[in-house]
């Protein structure tokens, strides 16, 4: 069992970090406090460091100057209590979609038996109670990307480290993936820091949006949201922060931090789907 930490500490703390690849500059400057339990999504163009910030928060690299803290702790190898969700899966290829999630449950302390069961129900609450017994070759791309979520849940992190998770669903499927995330979420107490590149899943989803812009990428900005969920794409409030976001984002085209086509592709989204 983990140790409670005062609230006034955040999940993740990055300090004056920067990253250098050979040579390159990655990240450089970044201070950013994740709050406990929060949802927060990064959101910024292509190569600024998005992933790399996600990567130092799972302990998987460390900063090239700087502190990265998570749970009060300087990172020092892989991150005790955190899940990591890249688009690649990472299933176990020879198990079944249920031994999967079963396996990660298993970690948690259950038997095989309920592990199996509780397995189930959780696939059957993402829409896949009919492909529970299929190996990941069986499965389309959405279907993997689906058990690979209810398996990091399944493992009750503390901290969930998202890197576009949703990026290859289908329009229905995503929405659901996202609903699902956040109840559990909700219900789990746990800590998201999320990347994506959909305007209209972060404002649907997150209490606080971080733009990262540049190269090397650093925080332009951090827009808090406060609505209560499921979010109303009418809301005044949510509308006045999608507008915020958008004025931020072209200021940033000015600056030249933005291509006008990667603007046009983060703005597709910004209109919240209504359904
Ligand atoms: N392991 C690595 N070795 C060398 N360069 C790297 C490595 N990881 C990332 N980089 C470089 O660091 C920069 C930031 O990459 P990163 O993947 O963090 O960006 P990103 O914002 O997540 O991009 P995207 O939105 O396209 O996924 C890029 O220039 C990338 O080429």
């Amino acid at each position: 069992m983990m140790a409670t930490l005062p609230p006034n500490v955040p999940a993740i703390q990055f300090d004056g970090v920067s990253k250098v690849f050979q040579g390159r500059s990655a990240v450089a400057g970044i201070s950013l406090k994740v709050p406990q339990g929060s949802f927060t999504v990064l959101v910024g163009p292509s190569g600024c460091g998005k992933s790399t910030l996600l990567n130092m928060a799972a302990g998987l690299d460390g900063p090239s100057e700087g502190y990265v803290f998570v749970h009060g702790r300087e990172t020092d190898g892989p991150t005790p209590g955190a899940a990591l969700l890249f688009q690649n899966y990472n299933l176990f290829p020879w198990m079944t979609a249920l031994d999967n999630v079963a396996f990660a449950l298993r970690n948690t302390g259950l038997r095989w038996r309920a592990a199996r069961e509780e397995a189930g129900r959780l696939l059957a609450k993402v829409g896949l109670a009919a492909y529970a017994g299929k190996v990941p070759a069986e499965l389309s791309g959405g279907m993997k990307q689906r058990v690979a979520l209810v398996r990091a849940f399944a493992l009750k992190p503390r901290l969930l480290l998202l890197d576009e998770p949703f990026a290859a669903l289908d329009h229905q499927t995503r929405k659901m993936m996202q609903a699902y995330l956040l109840t559990t979420w909700q219900d789990s107490g746990a800590t998201v820091l999320m990347v994506t590149h959909d305007l209209g899943e972060a404002l649907a989803l997150a209490d606080r949006v971080v733009l990262v812009s540049g190269s090397p990428g650093s925080v332009s900005g951090v827009i808090d949201l406060d609505t209560p969920r499921p979010r109303d794409a009418s809301d005044p409030a949510l509308r006045a922060v999608a507008r915020r976001l958008e004025t931020h984002l072209e200021a940033e085209v000015a600056r030249g931090e933005f291509s006008p086509a990667e603007l046009a592709a983060l703005s597709r989204f910004i209109t919240l789907p209504t359904d």
